[in-house]
């Protein structure tokens, strides 16, 4: 049984497929997303997130497959009650930064008026009051990328949807980010984000799918995913050789002063048994969960890995 019967959810999709030209860009992809939950997708370039969000969104329509966002078959129809961040930033460069946020918000159907004094109320909340009357071409990047993410969030949507937000963000402006999605999935809006970072979506996502290929071989709950690779465990010991030795797997690696190998499938006791009437002189010993980054190698494969890290090291 799935751990999601009976949670109410803001996206299903099921079965999606997109093809440009005969090309499969999106082959088949299932997403559940919680209402309230932060969900990543997470892959390298061209893996097919913004096809996928854009699905979502209605932007485009699937070849196949069904989806129902906030309860609507058709998400266009729910358009007002979602905010959207492209991947492609753009405000109008000679409004200024109140005024791009009344303009974005107009679009989901606030009066403009409101929409403009609502612009200001947010800038100052977010630090950038000083700024409101600044054209946008007058602003950093970083900051006319923070004013449209405000205008996405105008209109108070239910569901937000960011095509990799972390992008073209300095250290500070990513951590405010991060904090902004916190707090939003902590009053009850339900966040969808795209990356290809996987620290993003080992921080911040309770849920994720993993895609790569247009296919995603993994979607569920972070944890869940870092459980596909048994336990890590890190030793010290007192003395470097002895008969404790052979407790460990024969791929065991010895780095500085610590032994790191797989938990083996016998399981924590037996293992610190073999330790301790091996006589080993245990200095210390952690039995960690896989990061979500090898859990990533294990399920979408080495070359999915590296395109991965190709695809951060272009960001940066
Ligand atoms: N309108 C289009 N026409 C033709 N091919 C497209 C179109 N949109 C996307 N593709 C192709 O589909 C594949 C998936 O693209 P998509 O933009 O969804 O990937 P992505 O995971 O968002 O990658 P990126 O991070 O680079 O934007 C890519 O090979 C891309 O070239």
């Amino acid at each position: 049984m799935s751990d999601l019967t009976g949670v109410e959810l803001a996206i299903e999709a099921r079965g999606l497929v997109k093809r440009f030209d005969g090309f499969t860009a999106v082959d088949g992809v299932d997403i559940s997303v919680p209402k309230g939950s932060i969900f990543g997708i997470l892959g390298p370039n061209g893996a097919g997130k913004t096809t996928t969000l854009r699905m979502l969104l209605g932007i485009i329509d699937p070849d196949e497959g069904y989806r129902r966002v906030l309860g609507a078959e058709r998400p266009t129809d729910v358009a007002r009650r979602i905010g959207y961040l492209p991947e492609e930033r753009g405000l109008y460069p000679a409004m200024k930064a109140y005024e791009a946020i009344g303009f974005l918000a107009a679009l989901r159907g606030v009066p403009l008026k409101e929409g403009r004094r609502k612009g200001r109320e947010l800038l100052e909340e977010h630090g950038l009051g000083y700024a409101a009357d600044r054209q946008i071409r007058q602003m950093s990047k970083g900051m006319a990328q923070t004013v449209q993410l405000l205008g996405t969030l105008v209109h108070q949507p239910d569901l937000v949807v960011f095509d990799e937000p972390f992008s073209g963000l300095d250290a500070l402006n990513q951590g405010k980010l991060e904090r902004m999605i916190r707090a939003l999935a902590a009053r009850g809006t339900t966040v969808i984000f795209s990356t290809h970072v996987i620290a993003h979506a080992e921080r911040l996502c309770d849920r994720i799918a993993i895609i790569a290929g247009g296919k995603v071989p993994f979607a569920g709950p972070v944890d869940l995913a870092r459980d596909r690779l048994r336990p890590q465990v890190r030793l010290e010991t007192r003395d470097q050789d002895g008969p404790w030795r052979a407790a460990l797997p024969a791929d065991a690696r010895h780095e500085g002063a610590f032994w790191y190998f797989t938990l083996p499938e016998t399981g924590v006791e037996p293992l610190l048994r073999a330790l301790i009437e091996g006589n080993a002189g245990i200095l210390s010993l952690s039995i960690e969960r896989a990061g979500l980054h090898d859990a990533f190698v294990a399920i979408a494969g080495e070359a999915a890995a590296r395109a991965l890290e190709e695809s951060e090291g272009e960001a940066r």
